[in-house]
């Protein structure tokens, strides 16, 4: 279809305005973001789960009914978190050549969940009482798109000890998005789609696993065969390390110096990227963070001794 890159504005899930990329054709105005790589396409799922749905059409160029608010923040913050891994890890999308981000808003029913399927990200609305649409939190699409990478570098599998740092990278890059955009930024996850009645509350506390139940300490693990052997519930281990890593602090007696931010991004992509392979345990994860550290600041730096700090504190050797 021919068309014309326009910009649109229209309504978030949590009520906010903003503005995104759009496609003007004859048919109206697609969810189509014709400036970032091979292109950011935002799909209607219509209540069902057939994938991807329809590309988003609308009449005018204002997303602003209740319907919209779910397009509205896939469409943005797809494009976001494009603009975090082009600009602060010289990527080119999750494939490093500029493949194509599709999302697919409203998918099933009530659908208390988000998720990368392998080729696109899909996100449910929620109940409205456990959860509300689940592309209306950066920190949740940038933990579904963190995914991809991790699945076209590393590709760490999907269960047990590897399973745990594929999901802890995903909540650490879901993180640092969300500081990079200064987006309400907190070491929480889900904060902005999780029980709308219960303020304050999350999926889950990067710097405080133990709040949703998960281990902040290696011997604190779960080794049992639920949730595809605790992947999200070990992943607590590698979350509490890079809250620890960034920010300082003492656990369990050990003094962790902090690194900030920045730094913690730059070695955890150069972890996932260059060293992290798809039978990666915790102990390899310190392996490899450690090289990555010593590539980036030298042996004898202090953020290689802060990285082996870190793992010490959450008992990874
Ligand atoms: C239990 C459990 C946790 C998750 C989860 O992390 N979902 C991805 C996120 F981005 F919404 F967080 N799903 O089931
Ligand atoms: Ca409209
Ligand atoms: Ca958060
Ligand atoms: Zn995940």
């Amino acid at each position: 279809i021919s068309g014309t890159v326009v910009t649109g504005s229209g309504t978030g899930v949590l009520g906010d305005s903003k503005t995104f990329k759009t496609f003007s054709t004859a048919d109206g105005y697609y969810m189509f973001d014709g400036t970032r790589g091979n292109g950011i396409y935002t799909y209607d799922g219509r209540n069902q789960t057939r994938i991807p749905g329809s590309l988003w059409l609308d009449a005018d160029n204002r997303f602003n009914t209740s319907y919209d608010r779910a397009a509205v923040d896939a469409h943005t913050y797809a494009a976001w978190t494009y603009d975090y891994f082009r600009n602060v890890h010289n990527r080119n999308s999750y494939d490093n050549a500029g493949a194509e981000l599709v999302s697919t808003v409203h998918y099933g029913r009530s659908y208390n969940n988000a998720g990368w399927t392998g080729s696109q990200m899909i996100y449910g609305d929620g109940d409205g009482y456990n959860f509300r649409a689940f592309s209306g939190s950066l920190d949740v699409v940038a933990h579904e798109l963190t995914h991809a990478v991790t699945d076209f570098s590393a590709d760490l599998i999907y269960q047990n000890e590897s399973g745990a740092i594929n999901e802890s990278m995903s909540d650490i890059f879901g993180t640092l998005t969300e500081y990079h955009f200064n987006n309400n930024p907190d070491w929480l996850m889900g904060e902005d789609i999780y029980t709308p009645g219960t303020p304050g509350d999350a999926l889950r506390s990067m710097a405080d696993p133990t709040l949703a139940g998960d281990p902040d300490h290696y011997s604190k693990r779960y080794t049992g065969t639920q949730d595809n052997g605790g992947v999200h519930i070990n992943s607590g281990i590698g979350n509490k390390m890079a809250y620890l890593l960034a920010n300082g602090g003492t656990h369990y007696g050990v003094k962790v110096t902090g690194i900030g931010n920045d730094k913690v991004g730059k070695v955890m992509y150069r972890t996932l990227t260059q060293y992290l392979t798809p039978t990666s345990n915790y102990s390899h994860f310190r392996a490899s963070a450690v090289r990555a550290a010593t590539d980036l600041y030298g042996a004898s730096s202090a953020e290689v001794a802060s990285v082996k700090q870190a793992f010490s504190a959450v008992g990874v050797y």
